[in-house]
């Protein structure tokens, strides 16, 4: 462990990351602190860098530089004890979906070591909770987006992770669902969890997390408690303030009836 993370013991820590495609740049020396037992939502427009960043520090995507440490393990230098930690829900990643929903949630579990007493137990409780216990033995292929969505996260909750990453959970959910998501999510960070969840739900953001980070062009525009980010504005207003690009001129004209 570094010096400065034995005086910070942050739940997330990025440093410097950096990652380029080709000419892009993804991502440009992105560095959070991501305090223990914090909400913490990453925002940004299109294109901006979040799940880049998000799989780079979850041991998904090797950066071109910088380091992550999750709860002061190195994820790319400490890669399988720093997986422990975590749980993730990443964007656009396949799922083996040949899996039933119910085998998808249980072969997680036992990938992690559980026994198969507590996992059998615990896909029932996610199943239930999240709504899906009626669809239990549909294969995973044949889910719709929300409920994709929804089995990836149980996938990702199972071995009850100190972190979890979510990349745009509340996506294609329907809002009794994701009102039932909030409530496990708020619930688990008062239990001292640690949760990161990136979407474009300003609102939703501003609602749920305690700390928020503004992203565009993979630079970091602002970051630090939302009272602090929002500066007294809405966090809509303020993160269009930040990012900019709102269209005020003639739009499309040939559009019109
Ligand atoms: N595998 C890849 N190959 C080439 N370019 C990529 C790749 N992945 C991401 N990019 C580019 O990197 C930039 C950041 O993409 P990223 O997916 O991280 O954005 P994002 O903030 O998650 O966007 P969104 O909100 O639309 O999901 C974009 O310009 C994207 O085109």
């Amino acid at each position: 462990m570094s010096e400065n993370l034995q005086t910070a013991p942050a739940a997330l820590s990025i440093r410097g990351l950096f990652k380029r495609f080709g000419d892009k740049v993804a991502v440009n020396q992105v560095s959070l602190e991501v305090p223990s037992g914090s909400f913490y939502g990453l925002v940004g427009p299109n294109g901006a860098g979040k799940t880049t960043t998000l799989s780079m520090s979850t041991g998904l995507l090797r950066p071109d530089g910088g380091e992550v440490w999750v709860h002061g393990v190195n994820v790319w230098q400490d890669t399988l004890q720093a997986k422990k930690l975590l749980g993730v829900l990443p964007d656009g990643v396949r799922l083996f979906d040949r899996l039933s929903g119910e085998q998808l949630v249980t072969y997680s579990g036992l990938l992690r070591g559980m026994d198969r007493e507590t996992v059998t137990s615990r896909v029932k409780d996610l199943l239930d909770a999240l709504d899906l216990s009626k669809d239990a033995g549909t294969l995973v292929v044949d889910y719709s987006a929300g409920m994709t969505k929804k089995i990836a996260l149980a996938s990702a909750l199972i071995h009850a992770p100190r972190v979890l990453v979510l990349d745009e959970p509340f996506e294609s959910v329907d809002p009794i669902s994701a009102a039932n998501i909030r409530d496990i999510l708020s619930d688990y960070v008062r239990s001292g969890g640690t949760v990161i969840v990136s979407s474009h739900v300003m609102d939703l953001v501003q609602r749920m997390c305690d700390h928020v980070a503004v992203i565009a062009g993979g630079n970091v525009l602002a970051a630090g408690t939302v009272d602090q980010v929002r500066a007294g504005m809405s966090l809509e207003d303020r993160f269009v303030d930040l990012v900019g690009g709102r269209n005020h001129g003639e739009g499309l004209s040939w559009l019109r009836t």
